[in-house]
């Protein structure tokens, strides 16, 4: 009897460079990524973890090597990346929150323009700011605006979630929200990508530490040891 042929990586980096500003920030990567899989992104300031998510969300292109979704290239015909940023949720460091309209509006905008309704509410009483939904965003703390960039995350509910610090801010009760939520996305079939300088737990997920970029000079940490 045939063996069923391994599947094809849902997402396939096949060494991939990326060059800002006329500089190789990142070099000859190669991962892939199955359905429930994670991976996390380490690495020192200014090593690439964020163009890397970038580059993954079809912000920038890379430089050398390709990027394949289900074994096509997002590059190479609008027609796959329009397929593929359709399937993309991207956490940002910019919230892109809207100061003056309550909680409430910041999600329900957001699975407004996905075409959906009726999950927002429930997705900001998950991230525990249901008592917030209807006050100003101005009012939010740096931890409640992350909780309510997560409530978005929820009620839009795309399959690859690109995440950039998403634990940052966060106090111990929301970065286990975090991991939960994380979880549960994985559990669904969904795809995560997390660029983090701070412990998440994410049950075998693969690590990718990208090398520093510079050579070290002493920096006062070292001056103080
Ligand atoms: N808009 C830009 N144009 C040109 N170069 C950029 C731009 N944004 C970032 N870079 C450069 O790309 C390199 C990688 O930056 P990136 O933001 O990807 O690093 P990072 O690993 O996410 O850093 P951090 O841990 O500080 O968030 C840095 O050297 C940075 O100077």
């Amino acid at each position: 009897m045939m063996r069923n042929p391994t599947p094809i990586p849902r997402i396939l980096l096949n060494n991939v460079s990326c060059m800002r500003n006329a500089q190789t920030v990142l070099r000859d990567i190669n991962v892939s990524v199955h359905d429930g899989g994670a991976l996390v992104l380490t690495g020192a300031n200014g090593s690439g973890k964020t163009t890397f998510l970038r580059m993954l969300a079809g912000f920038c292109a890379p430089s050398a090597g390709e990027i394949l979704w289900d074994g096509h290239d997002i590059t190479s015909s609008s027609g796959v990346y329009d397929q593929y940023k359709l399937l993309l949720n991207w956490l940002p460091l910019k919230d892109a929150i809207k100061e003056k309209k309550t909680v409430l509006h910041n999600v329900r905008l957001f699975e407004f323009l996905e075409g959906k309704q009726g999950r927002s509410m429930e997705a900001i009483e998950f991230m525990g700011l249901g008592r917030l939904a209807n006050e100003e965003a101005r009012l939010l703390s740096m931890g409640q605006r992350k909780r309510l960039q997560l409530a978005r995350l929820l009620a839009i509910d795309r399959p690859f979630w690109l995440l950039d610090e998403p634990s940052v801010a966060l106090d111990a009760e929301g970065v286990k929200l975090l991991e939960y939520i994380i979880d549960a996305h994985r559990k669904k079939g969904g795809i995560v990508i997390v660029a983090t300088h701070q412990q998440i737990r994410i049950e075998d997920a693969m690590s990718l530490r990208l090398p520093e970029r510079f050579p070290r000079r002493k920096t006062l940490v070292d001056m103080l040891r």
